[in-house]
């Protein structure tokens, strides 16, 4: 079957957010009842449950073989009048079913204005900042080499990356040297060049529903929005009609069990959680197993991001991976990392690290809404040449929204889309 689809640094809201039950998505699950929590005696959650740490070096011995066994419009919460018996995946919802038995519906049209409204307001602060030194580099000026040198060097300010900034440069001064260039001209060079830089990277994350439960592994920093991600992601996909099991293995962190909690209500998924300190790697293997017995076809694995005690970290996760290969050994299938688009080059720094010891395979850039450094992404995106899956523009449960090369690049130009798919 195949779906297409240290210490802690501070963050901004460690407040779980009320609870919203999306009833209408999962009618098997009362709404506002919490579904049910794997290993309920251990899930309350305190500083002594810390000295419990249990023994899990017999997942370090073999084990027995394992028996054979959205429609999401674009930008807007969708319309969901019932559950879905089956799962109904829209084309532009992130992600795709591979399972060919699995129908595609057509869908209602996409409110894809809606969608592009999200994007640029999102985008806003990285786009007004770029346009406008745009506007004053090119007004009434011929270009030459001091113009070029001023335009490589706000691109480089964007975040863009050199490569990509001189890419851009180039293109931009071929047949147009020692004349005088429109701001619109350079914006439309510009938002070209970017989606073209993007377009190899935008990919729909595969979930492959052959071996369910799929498993997701999340990681990234802490902070940069793995568990709100993960919340997110729940929900399109329950509400797409697939059963999600949340493992809570960021167990550093009582603040991060308990909003994964939280998002297990409001998507009806099963969350997996163990006392704080609890080892990590064990906790992903009793939710596997749980994602099996429970049916599900999606397992997410919410991991500590402790980048300033690097080697525990590493080590963690490590073993998350190879336990969860004793029981399917192509688990994790995907491997989620998280970036937080506010840190601009230090977003770089964590693909390098986390790709190595965690075999990301999978981006998803949060935080784009009231940053003024999204083009980070072009240059993540050139360097690294990662799926990047989604792009979280805001807190809420619908903020999460599929990558779209020509859209993000046409908010983050200031341009219409429609003025590079006549250009380009
Ligand atoms: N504005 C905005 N805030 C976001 C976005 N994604 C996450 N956040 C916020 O960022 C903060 C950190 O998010 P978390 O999901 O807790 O991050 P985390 O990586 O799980 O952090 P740890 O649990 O500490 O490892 C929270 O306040 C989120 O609400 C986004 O796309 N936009």
């Amino acid at each position: 079957m195949r779906v297409d689809a240290a210490d802690r640094q501070p963050i901004a809201s460690e407040t779980p957010q009320p609870v919203e039950p999306l009833d209408e998505t999962r009618p098997e699950t009362e709404p506002g009842v919490a579904p049910p929590i794997a290993d309920e005696s251990q899930s309350t959650l305190s500083d002594d449950a810390k000295e419990e740490e249990a023994d899990f070096s017999w997942l370090d011995e073999d084990l027995p073989p394992e028996d054979e066994d959205e429609d999401e419009e674009d930008g807007a919460t969708p319309a969901v009048t019932a559950a879905p018996r089956r799962p109904q995946v829209a084309g532009d919802a992130g992600f795709r079913l591979r399972e060919e038995a699995r129908p595609q519906p057509a869908g209602p049209a996409a409110p894809q204005l809606t969608w592009l409204q999200r994007l640029r307001a999102a985008l806003g602060r990285s786009s007004t900042q770029l346009t406008g030194q745009i506007t004053s580099i090119f007004t009434k000026r011929r270009l030459d080499e001091e113009v070029l040198q001023d335009f490589e060097d706000v691109l480089i300010q964007a975040d863009l990356g050199v490569e990509t900034a001189m890419r851009i440069t180039d293109r931009l001064s071929e047949g147009r040297y020692g004349k005088e260039v429109s701001g619109a001209e350079v914006k439309r060079v510009l938002a070209e060049e970017i989606e073209k830089a993007l377009d190899p990277v935008a990919l729909p994350l595969e979930l492959d529903l052959e071996k369910t439960p799929h498993v997701i592994l999340v990681v990234g920093v802490n902070g940069t929005g793995k568990t709100t991600t993960i919340g997110k992601l729940a929900a399109k996909l329950t509400r797409a009609g697939l059963s999600v099991t949340l493992a809570a293995g960021d167990t550093f962190r009582a603040a991060a069990v308990e909003q994964l909690k939280i998002w297990g209500e409001r998507t009806g998924s099963e969350v997996v959680a163990r006392p704080i300190g609890a080892d990590a790697a064990g906790l992903a293997f009793d939710a596997y197993d749980t994602a099996v017995k429970n049916g599900s076809d999606v397992l997410i694995i919410d991991t500590a991001g402790r980048l300033q005690n690097k080697a525990e970290l590493m080590a963690e996760l490590e073993k998350i991976i190879r336990v969860l290969q004793k029981r399917e050994p192509d688990a994790p299938h995907t491997v989620l990392q998280t970036l937080d688009a506010t840190t601009g080059q230090n977003a770089m720094n964590q693909v390098d690290i986390f790709r190595n010891v965690a075999g990301v395979n999978g981006l998803v850039m949060t935080k784009l809404d009231g940053t003024a450094r999204g083009g980070i992404l072009v240059a993540i995106a050139a360097k690294h040449r990662l799926p990047v899956y989604f792009v979280g523009v805001g807190e809420g449960i619908d903020d999460l929204e599929p990558f779209k090369a020509r859209d993000f690049a046409a908010a983050i130009a200031g341009v219409e889309a429609e003025a590079i798919s006549e250009s380009a």
